[in-house]
């Protein structure tokens, strides 16, 4: 048996899972949680269930050594199932990195030089690799970037209409991201169906903390919502998501809003929780319930931008054969599945109210039969993807040397 640990780092949390690669099936999964707070949590999935954990959590070094104390107290051990390797998530691979890389000391300078491209991402990103190879000095680490998968976008979709020159300069470009969950769905889609990937035309909204829209046409990404940074496109958690660029200029000008400021602003302190304070979408519907006229144009405006995303991508597209909602608030809130697809009847979508609301935690098809569209909902497992293509990339480096 092998088994591959992965590491799925935010800025102020992370995921992992230990995955046995000849089942596929996770061994153990779990969170660590509010990272650099003053406490800090660990929910750990074993084999005996499931253990909580409050602790203080200064950095993802310390929440990497909490991660191993939960398999040391809760199992699987780690001495009896080794992983063969270990593979990262990094979030911003600019136009270096496509391929599942095997991590060196340079490709750490170059993860750390594209920080100011994902700051609220790469830095934990690397700070996770660095504490996983304390751990795990003995076996190879593979960085799997979430900018891969959007490797295919056509220049006209990448390109930003502003100075050619400059833009090369400072590598401004469409990059795109949640690119391991784009190809993962997008691919868990065709098999599901059992249509060739080939065939079909795909929208793919990954709806989580950070949230984004793929037109996937023939299993190739051909236009994103994510740009230069996980900033543009739809509106999120804390992102602002799509604006005129002139509001920055403006809020500098007239808000005397630095840089910085305005950084901290659009990606911390915008999106539904600008609108609502509330950046959580279970916490945004219940304040609707309670009547807050806030909350409520929070969520007009975040299902306003899907809408807008789903709608040219089916012009991109060209057609449209599959629209598929993935990521926590897309795998789990019918209300924003039922509230972006309203309407769109004359695209050939019609949902099928009675299947949407179920709650399962597979893969299912929500749309009526009658629907030209097949809508589906597809649990991501940005893992999983991430361990068969650190498995890959260690058996072609292997092979190399
Ligand atoms: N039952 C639910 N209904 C609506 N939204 C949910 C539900 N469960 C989780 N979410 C949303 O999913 C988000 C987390 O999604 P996730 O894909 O785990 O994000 P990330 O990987 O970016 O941390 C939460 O912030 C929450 O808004
Ligand atoms: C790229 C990105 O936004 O990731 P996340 O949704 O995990 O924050
Ligand atoms: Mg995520």
């Amino acid at each position: 048996m092998s088994a591959v640990l992965v590491v799925n780092s935010g800025s102020s949390s992370f995921k992992y899972q230990l995955i046995d690669m000849d089942t596929e099936e996770a061994l153990a999964s779990g969170l660590v949680e509010r990272i650099g707070d003053a406490s800090g949590q660990t929910t750990h999935h074993g084999p005996h269930g499931t253990s909580e954990r409050t602790l203080a959590i200064p950095d993802h070094t310390a929440g990497f050594r909490a991660m191993l104390d939960a398999f040391d107290a809760d199992g699987p051990s780690l001495t009896e199932y080794p992983p063969v390797a270990v593979g990262h998530r990094v979030v911003h691979g600019g136009k270096r990195f496509f391929e599942p890389t095997v991590v060196t000391p340079l490709v750490e300078i170059n993860i750390e030089d594209l920080a100011d491209l994902a700051p609220l991402h790469n830095p934990a990103n690397l700070q996770g690799i660095r504490a996983a190879e304390k751990a795990f000095p003995d076996v190879p680490h593979v960085a799997v970037f979430d900018t891969a998968f959007h490797r295919t976008l056509p220049p006209a979709a990448y390109t930003y209409a502003i100075d050619a020159e400059l833009a090369e300069r400072h590598r401004v470009r469409r990059y795109g991201f949640h690119g391991t969950s784009h190809k993962y769905v997008s691919e868990t889609v065709a098999r599901y169906l059992d249509r060739p990937l080939g065939d079909l035309k795909q929208i793919v909204l990954h709806l989580g903390n950070g949230a984004s829209a793929c037109a996937v046409d023939g299993g190739r990404s051909v236009d994103t919502s994510m740009g230069l940074t996980p900033l543009e496109g739809l509106v999120m958690g804390t992102r602002s998501g799509d604006l005129d660029p002139a509001v920055l200029v403006h809020l500098s000008r007239r808000a005397q809003l630095s840089t910085d400021e305005l950084d901290e602003l659009l990606n911390r302190r915008s999106g539904i929780f600008g609108l609502s304070g509330h950046r959580d979408m279970r916490d945004l519907h219940a304040a609707i319930v309670d009547g807050d006229q806030g909350a409520r144009l929070a969520l007009d405006t975040y299902l306003h931008r899907l809408k807008h995303y789903i709608g040219a991508y089916a012009a991109l597209l060209g057609g449209l054969d599959v629209v598929t909602f993935t990521a926590g608030v897309g795998e789990n809130d019918a209300a924003v599945r039922a509230g972006a697809l309203a309407g769109l009847e004359f695209l050939g979508i019609r949902i099928d109210e009675g299947r949407n609301a179920e709650r399962s935690k597979n893969t299912r098809i929500i749309s009526a039969d009658d629907s030209a569209v097949t809508v589906l909902v597809v649990p991501t497992n940005e893992e999983l993807e991430i361990a068969r293509q650190t498995l890959a990339a260690i058996g072609e480096s292997a092979a190399a040397g």
